[in-house]
């Protein structure tokens, strides 16, 4: 599953965000890559142990949670704190799949793979985050603000930046569901729920819906 969460962050929180990281140094961004990634990744990134990464991560990471979709899509048990990292004309990220485990102490399974964009499109030329599944490639480039969930078990790249500069913050999420078809019917049900509540709150059918959404989340849910 595919989920796009639109207008996780609001232009003054991107201006703070841009502004903040505007004045940092980057690191070369093999520093938290596993062994394969590493061969074919060429883009910076803000050091996890630098001041301004475990700000931002920590905003960063309070806002998610607040907004509904990320919260009923991701169902998160926990959130790996956000990296930022930082494509310059001549980078990319070639075909990749995420590290298992993130972490030494309690290390936190990945089963969400988020990308926060914080440049607009029109800043750079490239730099699409390719996923892949069973349907194909799709190519992925969202406004700033605008995040993407995907799975952490596909593989995926980010093409090759040809100008200007793609900034973005990425996480995981260790999900409550670990199974992602689990998740997506989960969330499918949740969405339907929340549509029919709205246009006809009192129709009889919710409350059995509502008892099919919690009991599989009571079936599945690994707390
Ligand atoms: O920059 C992105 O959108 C994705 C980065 C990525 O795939 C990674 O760091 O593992
Ligand atoms: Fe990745």
């Amino acid at each position: 599953m595919l989920l796009e969460v639109n207008q996780v962050l609001d232009a003054a929180e991107l201006a703070m965000i841009r502004q903040k990281l505007a004045e940092a140094e980057f690191d070369d961004g093999r520093i938290t890559a596993g062994y394969q990634s590493a061969q074919v990744k060429r883009n910076r990134q803000l050091a996890e142990t630098h001041p301004l990464a475990r700000e931002i991560a920590e905003y960063i990471a309070q806002t998610v949670q607040r907004h509904p979709l990320f919260i009923t899509g991701a169902l998160p048990r926990r959130i790996f704190p956000p990296l930022i990292n930082r494509y310059e004309a001549g980078m990319d990220f070639g075909l990749h799949v995420d590290n298992a485990l993130r972490g030494r102490s309690e290390p936190l399974r990945t089963d969400v793979s988020c990308t926060l964009f914080l440049s607009e499109p029109g800043e750079y030329a490239g730099g699409e985050l390719v996923v892949e599944d069973t349907y194909g490639s799709h190519a992925v480039k969202l406004a700033a603000g605008d995040m993407v969930l995907y799975p952490a078990s596909s593989l995926h790249r980010v093409t090759p930046v040809t100008r200007g500069v793609r900034l973005a913050a990425f996480f995981w999420v260790e999900s409550l569901i670990r199974d992602d078809s689990r998740r997506n019917l989960l969330l499918n049900l949740d969405v339907a729920i929340q549509s029919l509540t709205r246009k006809q709150p009192d129709a009889p059918e919710l409350v059995q819906l509502t008892a099919c959404y919690h009991n599989l989340l009571r079936m599945w849910a690994e707390t």
